[in-house]
């Protein structure tokens, strides 16, 4: 299958979004948004740093992308829309390939109603997948990392540290009886998004949110950095599946913080309305965990702290991060 008829297979027959004016086929898209504020991100997926062969299928890749995007979408509060797909494909790769990584993102965009409006098919020595993904939200009504304030509540939805055990029976076996095991390794190739749980928010006056996909450590400093205020974790709060403790007790804890790509969502809410966001976990049936407070800025720079039985240390950002070469 060339470029051309590729593109014309993957081109939607009807679009779901009453927006829409022009989709696939012409040398952009054209979408009327109706006086909502319009959302967008990018995320980027690429072989030997985000997966590997020994980690995803085909579908997997393409589902898994498309998370991560609609994660960033629900961390704004935003209700998921359109997405935009760009491939590199290397040579080796077959047509089934390719149409497994789109059914991937389709069986996830149909939960959401999105439609697929362009995108680009280009070859290349490694593959590589870059989505950018369209939301709206109530005009003022986006959530930011910067809306953190002292006295806040610091919650974290579902559990943390499966995908990065998910990770490590794939790359490494492990003696985590089946079922675990499958249920770890699906929330590494297949995580839910949490958008109907921020859509479920949408009545909170204040809040800060932002998702986890470089683990919680991270995006807890990023809060912090945005709103200049301290935040003041309890190790003993985090929510982690019994499995991972058991079976990597001594990576466990490491992992909840910083393992990442559990696209969970974490967030700062007064405690008056702190009641609003276990309603609206309740009513989409997701659990979720007080994990600390908010306190006013104690030095110059704001900082991230985890207490455990007394003792208090420094979390810094431990995240994944790129760019960075040996040595530095
Ligand atoms: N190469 C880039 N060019 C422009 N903006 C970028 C680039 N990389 C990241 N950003 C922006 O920096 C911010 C943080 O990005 P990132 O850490 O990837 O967020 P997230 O973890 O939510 O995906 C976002 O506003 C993103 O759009
Ligand atoms: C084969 C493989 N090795 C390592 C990882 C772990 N990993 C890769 S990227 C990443 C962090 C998130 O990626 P990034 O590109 O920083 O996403 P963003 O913060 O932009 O959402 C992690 C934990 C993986 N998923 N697969
Ligand atoms: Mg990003
Ligand atoms: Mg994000
Ligand atoms: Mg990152």
């Amino acid at each position: 299958m060339d470029e051309f008829s590729f593109i014309r297979s993957i081109a939607p027959s009807a679009y779901q979004q009453s927006s829409i004016i022009k989709g696939i086929g012409d040398d952009a898209a054209v979408f009327r948004p109706s006086g909502q504020d319009v959302v967008t991100a990018v995320d980027t997926m690429v072989d030997g740093v985000h997966f590997s062969l020994e980690t995803m299928k085909p579908y997997h890749i393409g589902y898994r992308a498309l998370a991560a995007n609609i994660s960033d979408l629900a961390a704004m509060g935003s209700v998921p829309a359109f997405y935009l797909v760009s491939v590199v494909v290397p040579p080796e790769w077959n047509s089934t390939g390719l149409e497994e990584l789109y059914r991937g993102m389709k069986d996830l965009a149909a939960q959401y109603r999105m439609d697929v409006i362009g995108g680009d098919t280009v070859s290349g020595s490694e593959l590589s997948v870059s989505i950018t993904v369209i939301g709206y939200v109530d005009k003022d009504k986006g959530r930011y990392r910067s809306d953190a304030r002292a006295g806040d509540v610091v919650f974290v939805t579902g559990t943390l540290g499966d995908s990065r055990a998910g990770l490590e029976c794939l790359l490494k076996g492990s003696t985590v009886n089946d079922e675990e095991k499958t249920f770890l390794i699906h929330r590494h190739q297949m995580p839910e998004p949490r958008a109907s749980f921020a859509q479920a928010l949408a009545g909170v006056e204040r809040l800060a949110l932002n998702d986890i996909s470089d683990g919680m450590a991270n995006e807890a400093n990023e809060i912090a950095e945005a709103s200049e205020v301290d935040i003041h974790l309890e190790k003993e709060q985090i929510p982690f599946t019994p499995t991972v403790k058991e079976f990597f007790s001594d990576y466990y804890d490491e992992w909840m913080l910083a393992g990442g790509e559990d696209f969970e969502l974490m967030g700062t809410v007064s405690a008056e309305e702190w009641p609003e966001v276990i309603k609206a976990a309740d009513r989409v049936g997701l659990k979720v965990s007080k994990v600390g407070i908010v306190k006013e800025k104690q030095k110059d720079n704001p900082m991230v702290y985890l207490h455990e039985q007394g003792t208090k240390r420094v979390v810094t950002k431990t995240g994944y991060t790129h760019l960075t070469k040996k040595g530095e």
